[in-house]
């Protein structure tokens, strides 16, 4: 998969022709975002936005997995997809269980049923929902080459047309697409929000540039966040303070030295970057909230920091890394210029917590504010 997408997802550039389809999903949490507040007592608090913006998410990448729409920011959400988040949150909730699942012999399952019977029933729920959008699209694109016309689309298609992977191979990677790119999304969202109600002084720096370069009301595209590097360095920071992904691993393929240290060939080695993130060596004042670190000072100025390496690196980092980008960069330039984001008598302190990944500890409640 990682061949065949190679050239569609890995750059920047790659993804910036879903700008359109993710604005599309932004213009509708925001009319969703005006609904929730009207029902506010305050009328400007939205409560539990890890819950929003876990339904952006969701809808953000499968537009550009399975090129169609879910409705998840919808009032009334669609039962299929219904179904899926309740797959996807009982494979979260049973983690730890079903991760030892795999490793129960075959014998012992009859005498320890659940965790073997909860992994299988989640996976299916989630291979179930694949399925049938990848069905759905597939015969789509057939029904258009069947009557000889050119086939531009998307992922999925780009995967059909290919020919390389086997119908079983695709409904598999879009599943995995699919987990992998909605938490993960939605979890730094909601920190990068959290942060920025928290630190009023760093959003007004923030607003103030993208009213700058972009003005106060432009839609803007990919071609735009460069214009707005502070935009960026936001998502970086809150990808040092909060890696979804707290560690990582690797097997070594031959002999290496490190700091003196032989580690042989096929050794096991685990990277906790969550805890490189927090040194003062790598980061000063590592414990604040500083964007600006990670603005450039001049055109050969590279602020790359192996201390924080949230997507992973090398052949298998992660593959979606440009997607999520694009959709968190997108959508916090729009949330901005819509509103003033605040705390709430509600918003208490959120402690991250891991459970496989690393999670806010507790709903976060924000007040979205117009701008005048
Ligand atoms: C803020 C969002 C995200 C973060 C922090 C994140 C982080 C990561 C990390 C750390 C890895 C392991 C990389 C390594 O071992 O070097 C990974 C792998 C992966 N990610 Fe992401 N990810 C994000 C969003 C996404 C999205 C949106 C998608 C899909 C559209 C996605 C799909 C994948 C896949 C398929 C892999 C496995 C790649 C492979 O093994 O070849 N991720 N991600």
């Amino acid at each position: 998969m990682r061949r065949v997408l190679r050239q569609r997802i890995l750059k920047p550039r790659d993804v910036a022709i879903f700008s359109g389809e993710i604005n599309q999903v932004i213009a509708d949490l925001i009319k969703r975002i005006y609904i929730l507040r009207s029902q506010a007592e305050d009328g400007e608090t939205v409560t539990s936005i890890n819950d929003l913006f876990f339904k952006y998410s969701m809808e953000g990448v499968a537009t550009i997995l399975y090129e169609s729409r879910l409705g998840c920011l919808e009032n009334s959400v669609p039962q299929l997809t219904v179904d899926y988040i309740e797959a996807l949150g009982l494979m979260f909730s049973m983690f730890k269980t079903s991760m030892y699942a795999g490793a129960i012999p075959r014998w012992l399952r009859p005498f320890v049923p659940k965790p073997w019977r909860e992994f299988c029933r989640s996976w299916d729920g989630l291979f179930k929902f694949s399925q049938i959008h990848v069905d759905n699209k597939l015969r789509d694109i057939q029904c258009h080459m069947d009557r000889g016309e050119t086939v531009r689309g998307g992922l999925l298609s780009c995967l059909f047309l290919s020919q390389e992977l086997t119908l079983e191979e695709i409904y598999a990677n879009m599943t995995e697409m699919l987990l992998a790119g909605v938490d993960t999304t939605s979890f730094t969202l909601s920190w990068a929000v959290y942060l920025l109600a928290r630190h009023p002084e760093v959003q007004q720096t923030v607003y103030r540039e993208i009213v700058k370069n972009l003005g106060e009301r432009h839609v803007p595209t990919a071609a735009d966040v460069p214009k707005v590097p502070l935009v960026r360095a936001l998502l970086k920071e809150t990808l040092r303070l909060f890696p979804v992904l707290p560690g990582n691993g690797r097997v070594t393929q031959e002999d290496l030295v490190v700091g003196g240290y032989l580690i042989p060939k096929g050794t096991q080695l685990a990277l906790c970057h969550y805890a490189t993130s927090y040194e003062d060596e790598n980061f000063p004042r590592a414990k604040e909230f500083r964007p600006e670190r990670w603005l450039r000072k001049g055109s050969l100025d590279r602020v790359d920091n192996f201390g924080s390496i949230p997507f992973g690196f090398g052949v298998r980092s992660c593959i979606g890394r440009r997607i999520a980008e694009l959709e968190i960069h997108l959508v916090v330039i729009q949330l901005l210029q819509h509103f003033e984001i605040k705390t709430s008598s509600w918003t208490k302190a959120v402690p991250a917590k891991t459970h496989g990944l690393l999670t806010p500890g507790g709903p976060i409640h924000v007040r979205f504010v117009n701008r005048k």
